[in-house]
């Protein structure tokens, strides 16, 4: 994707070819700022304090990660030690848990003078076939948006989003925003409704600033007007992204999307989720049993912004010293999902339905993890 008309992805390796740029995602949209991780520390600490967010670029920081750790020292106990210190940074994403027992799988039976180099190629892949992924994705969502369009005489195709799962959260194009970009690419007239997603704002921040360097039209919404727009007819269809599905379709997304997935099955509106296969997680079967992160308080009290002056600045919004929850997740019953959007194709939300794209993955159900 382009940021001021520079293609751009959310992480690359630098110059030097041994130390990772990333994007630094807690300073947009007001500053594009790149941070370059020397270390395992810092990779596990840019995915910590969300530098990097989304689930898959969480799964190829963590990928580049233990590349880092390796180069430093590429022992056996250093990388048991990498894997588990960057496993303990989030606990929602499966991607995570996904690429680390990738790397770990590889490096183990290899000598440790090996490992670095296996690692680097390896992470590097692991952003490659994201990109494929989520290319994927949008080709397979696009009819989705074509079939609306059709039917809307080239009025704009309304799309409602939560969250950011846009190029931010990947390596490039974006899971639920990929069809976007290729309808807009195409000259299919879309909006996008963006859920702003509190506390951390992800739509308002990160989704609508990619939205505007791509130059797709949108608008930020607060968080409670989904269910209006859609009761108005002014959505034609939810797009959102996952952080971990489950074998029978449960989708675990940012805080609120569930309430979105009620809202569209009361109003007849067409509730998809765009996943890469490394997004399910085929060891769990009931959605509850996803782990939930709760976060600092903090990020509900509190936000940051621009202020006059053009300067970042933090703000209390809530009453002094009454406590705040943070769950930074939800979970969305297969039921209430149309469909899923992935790589392969797009199916019904069910282990029916998973089963019949990736058979391979559903015949081994349990036994994803190497070490967890
Ligand atoms: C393509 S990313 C899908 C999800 O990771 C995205 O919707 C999301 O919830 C991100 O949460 P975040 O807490 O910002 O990492």
């Amino acid at each position: 994707m382009n940021v001021d008309g520079v293609p751009h992805r959310t992480i690359w390796l630098a110059e030097d070819g041994w130390s990772v740029e990333i994007i630094d995602q807690t300073k947009l949209p007001h500053r594009f700022e790149t941070l370059r991780l020397t270390s395992l520390d810092q990779a596990a600490e840019a995915i910590r304090s969300m530098q990097v967010r989304g689930a898959p670029l969480i799964g190829a920081t963590a990928a580049y990660g233990i590349a880092l750790a390796m180069a430093e020292d590429a022992g056996d106990a250093a990388l048991k030690a990498a894997y588990d210190s960057l496993l303990a940074t989030r606990p929602t994403a499966v991607n995570l848990r996904w690429a680390l027992d990738d790397l770990y799988d590889l490096l183990q039976p290899l000598g440790a003078n090996a490992r670095a180099a296996a690692a680097y190629l390896r992470a590097a892949e692991i952003c490659e076939e994201d990109v494929a992924l989520c290319r994927a994705i949008g080709d397979r969502g696009l009819p989705l948006i074509e079939a609306i369009a059709a039917r809307k005489g080239g009025a704009p195709v309304n799309v409602l989003t939560h969250c950011n799962a846009g190029w931010l959260a990947t390596v490039d194009w974006g899971t639920a925003t990929a069809p976007i970009y290729l309808a807009h690419d195409k000259g299919i007239a879309v909006k996008v409704w963006v859920d702003e997603t509190r506390p951390r704002n992800q739509g308002a921040s990160l989704t609508a600033w990619e939205l505007t360097q791509h130059g797709v039209p949108h608008a930020i919404v607060a968080d409670n007007v989904g269910g209006h727009l859609m009761q108005q007819g002014l959505v034609d269809l939810c797009i959102v992204g996952t952080d971990r599905t489950t074998r029978r379709g449960d989708v675990c997304n940012k805080i609120g999307t569930y309430l979105k997935a009620l809202a569209a099955r009361d109003n007849g509106v067409p509730f998809y989720v765009a996943l890469p296969g490394p997004t399910v997680d085929w060891t769990l079967e009931d959605g509850r049993d996803v782990p939930i992160e709760e976060r600092d308080a903090r990020e509900v009290t509190h936000v940051t912004g621009r202020n006059e002056a053009g300067e970042l600045a933090t703000v209390e919004i809530s009453n002094p010293g009454s406590p705040a929850a943070n769950y930074a997740f939800d979970v969305t019953p297969a039921r209430l999902v149309t469909g899923l959007i992935t790589e392969r194709g797009v199916c019904e939300a069910s282990a029916e339905g998973l089963a019949g794209l990736y058979p391979e993955r559903a015949g081994r159900a349990e036994g994803q993890g190497s070490l967890s």
